[in-house]
């Protein structure tokens, strides 16, 4: 099973990842890699911290020629912005007694509870690790299972379908085109957008939204479309409750900073409606399984996979940090204090939508080894392509 740790602080000298568990035999190009670090770094709306830096991952093990040969990968992502914090973020002397002490925590970020919590009396500790910045490990880590998963015929990719006020009109035929072609296919459109939307009036809008936002020194959040192409049927299980793969998904997406809700296809929709319209009913005979002419379950059924494509939602909300700040205190002096101001985004969705499209990787990835078992590409590849045939042969009509 593929399993992966992070480490790093924001403006420390590097972060690094140990992947573990990825079968041999994937062709790796330093591309895959850096390829998702740019895509990460993209998005109207960031701040000053994306003008500093340029993520590349140094591969320190595991992948010799070319190709993952079963052993721990581990990575590297320098920190650009590091020279400039060397002596705030020394990590054995402190170089000298001027450093002041953050203590006004933001409503909203990890900083007053992360204090009381490590024990802290200055927030600069929990601001480090807290941050986002920590995503950029986590999608190199990932795009090694999503590299993965495209070599054996299954696709991730997203858009992103509002920020803040602006958005959701994205036509569901535009969408289903592109998804005929895989969710990479879509992914690459929203790719070509500065907020990684489908319509051009969102995008207006959206861009719009921000720059109001960034003039009025606000902030803004939105909801990020999820999809997933190529799976086959059975993945995942009902049977234990730490085997539901609707749960680990919604797990991986949570887990990235600021996103507070996850939706699995339409399940708010589907919540106000009679079963009647809901279920999505099945018709036999289709060429890979049994055909079906909506897919309000996003793909899951009984916590496994059902043949349509995984569809998911995310909802980040708004950043934490505002140039208008709002009330808070001084936790030294307890006196009433508007909040600590640093360098922000003002939105970070777009790239908050390729760190979903990485983190569901490994949980994908496993899912899948749990099916076909294996060590090495050559015999998951064999056994995959056994157990496709098996289902087509199961529904030819
Ligand atoms: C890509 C990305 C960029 C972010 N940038 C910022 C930022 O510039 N300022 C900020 O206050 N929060 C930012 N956040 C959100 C905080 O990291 C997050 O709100 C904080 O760690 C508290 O965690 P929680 O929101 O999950 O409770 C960002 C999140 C993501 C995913
Ligand atoms: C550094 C990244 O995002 C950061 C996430 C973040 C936060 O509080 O989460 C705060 C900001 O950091 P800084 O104070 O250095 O500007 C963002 O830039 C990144 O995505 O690589």
């Amino acid at each position: 099973m593929i399993r992966y740790f992070t480490a790093g602080e924001s403006h420390g000298p590097a972060l690094s990842a140990i992947v573990e568990g990825l079968p041999s035999g994937i062709t790796i190009t330093p591309e895959d890699i850096n390829t998702e670090l740019a895509r990460r770094q993209q998005g109207y709306g960031r701040g000053g911290r994306m003008k500093i830096e340029t993520d590349k991952a140094v591969v320190l093990s595991g992948i010799r020629f070319g190709k993952t040969i079963g052993s721990p990968v581990a990575l590297q992502i320098e920190n650009r912005d590091w020279k400039n914090w060397t002596e705030k973020m020394a990590q054995f002397e402190k170089p000298n007694e001027d450093i002041p002490a953050i203590s006004i925590p933001r409503p909203g970020h990890a900083d007053l509870t992360g204090m009381i919590k490590y024990g802290f009396e200055d927030i600069r500790p929990v601001i480090e690790r807290a941050s986002a910045r920590e995503t950029a490990a986590r999608v190199a880590a990932c795009s090694l299972a999503k590299t993965f998963l495209r070599s054996v015929g299954i696709q991730i990719g997203s858009y992103v379908s509002s920020i803040g006020p602006a958005g959701e009109t994205a036509s569901s035929s535009r969408l289903e085109s592109l998804l005929a072609e895989g969710a990479e296919a879509l992914t690459k459109e929203a790719d070509t957008s500065p907020v990684r939307m489908l319509e051009k009036t969102d995008e207006e809008n959206a861009v719009a939204a921000i720059d109001k936002a960034k003039e009025e020194g606000d902030t803004l959040g939105g909801i990020i479309e999820l999809f997933i192409t190529g799976v086959p049927m059975g993945l995942g299980s009902y049977v234990q409750h730490d085997r539901r793969l609707d749960a680990e998904l919604a797990a991986a997406l949570i887990s990235i900073q600021a996103v507070k809700g996850v939706e699995i296809g339409t399940a708010f929709d589907n919540a106000r409606n009679p079963g009647s319209q809901v279920h999505d009913e099945l018709f036999p005979g289709a060429a890979h399984g049994p055909s079906r002419k909506t897919n309000r379950a996003g793909g899951l059924e009984g916590s496994m996979t059902n043949g349509s494509v995984i569809h998911l939602r995310a909802a980040m909300k708004p950043i934490a940090t505002l140039m208008s700040p709002l009330h808070s205190f001084d936790i030294t002096s307890m006196e009433a204090h508007l909040s600590h101001i640093e360098r922000s985004d003002t939105c970070a969705v777009p790239a908050c939508s390729v760190i979903a499209e990485a983190v569901v990787a490994p949980v994908i990835a496993n899912a899948l080894l749990k099916k076909t078992g294996g060590d090495h590409l050559a015999e998951i590849l064999e056994r995959l392509e056994e157990y496709r045939a098996e289902i087509a042969a199961k529904f030819k009509q």
